[in-house]
């Protein structure tokens, strides 16, 4: 039904600076991720960006989160500025959530930049002033629908059209398979993470990757908003063989995954 898009597609939509670039003309990417309950997701999220390539990542979130970000990536910016895209919702829960990061959460809902919107930012949606990219796994979805997660598993493709349409949204509907659909009714599917991928976590380091293409790409997807999607295909396409190399037929963790992602990188822009 979907168009296949693979490593070669991929390649194409990979930023790569030149001698006149600085950090900011490279790409910010802002994100608005984790909470006290899943503190672990801020670090991978900001972790996944780094490590696909931006000018800087700003991390905006509660005490616990933004220590542990910056333990981990010193390089993390935690000034509030100005972004190209915004990355939020991953490791939060809307009906507990401390009043700073859901401060936070609505600045950057309202800022008109491309804007990942993951987990607990989903049901916000509506309130995404920006081109919206939505990264959901089918529970996600059949909330967003209203429909049993047991119908968008039986039609997966149909029900990221549906939430494209309804939401003026391209949609990436995480799976073995991942989907993603565009509100003009294309669909581009990508296979290309092994089956070990699916580990708590994976889906926050992947939408970290997206908001390093998005922000990295402000320019094409200001005059064209129609690239989201092949972005967002390629987040996926980079994530999943990130996963493969991390892996090599074997379990792996997040971190590592991450770790992987300039390897593939460069494999992709050898060609
Ligand atoms: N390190 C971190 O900080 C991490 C933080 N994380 C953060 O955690 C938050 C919650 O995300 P989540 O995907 O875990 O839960 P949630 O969106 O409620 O979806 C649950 C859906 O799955 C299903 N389901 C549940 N249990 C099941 C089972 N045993 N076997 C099979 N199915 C099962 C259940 O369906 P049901 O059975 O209820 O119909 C429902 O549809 C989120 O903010 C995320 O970013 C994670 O990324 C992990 C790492
Ligand atoms: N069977 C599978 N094969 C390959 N990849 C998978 C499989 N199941 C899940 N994944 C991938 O793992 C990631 C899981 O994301 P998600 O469900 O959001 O988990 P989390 O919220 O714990 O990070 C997604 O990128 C998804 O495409």
């Amino acid at each position: 039904m979907g168009t296949s898009f693979g490593p070669v597609d991929a390649a194409r939509w990979i930023a790569v600076p030149g001698p006149a670039d600085d950090k900011y003309t490279r790409g910010v990417v802002g994100l608005v991720t984790g909470s006290a309950r899943y503190p672990g997701a801020a670090v991978i999220g900001v972790e996944a960006a780094l490590h696909t390539g931006v000018g800087m990542a700003r991390y905006h979130g509660a005490g616990r989160p933004t220590r542990l970000v910056l333990q981990r990536r010193p390089e993390a910016v935690t000034a509030e500025g100005r972004v190209q895209a915004w990355v939020v919702g991953s490791g939060q829960d809307p009906d507990d959530l401390d009043e700073l990061t859901a401060a936070h959460r609505d600045r950057a809902l309202a800022d008109p930049v491309p804007t990942v919107i993951d987990a607990g930012a989903l049901p916000f949606v509506e309130r995404v002033a920006g081109t919206r990219v939505l990264v959901p796994h089918a529970g996600e979805l059949a909330r967003v629908l209203g429909r049993d997660r047991s119908e968008v598993l039986a039609e997966p493709a149909a029900s990221a059209l549906d939430a494209a349409s309804r939401y003026s949204a391209v949609v990436l509907l995480k799976g073995h398979t991942t989907r993603i659909a565009d509100p003009g009714g294309g669909l581009l599917e990508v296979s290309a993470a092994p089956a070990w991928t699916a580990t708590a976590g994976t889906g926050d380091a992947l939408a970290g990757v997206l908001g390093a293409l998005l922000a990295t790409h402000a320019l094409e997807l200001e005059a064209d908003p129609g690239c989201a999607a092949p972005l967002a295909a390629t987040a996926t396409v980079l994530h999943g063989l990130a996963a493969e190399r991390a892996g090599r037929g074997a379990p792996f963790t997040v971190l590592g995954l991450c770790a992987e992602l300039p390897a593939v990188v460069r494999e992709l822009l050898a060609g």
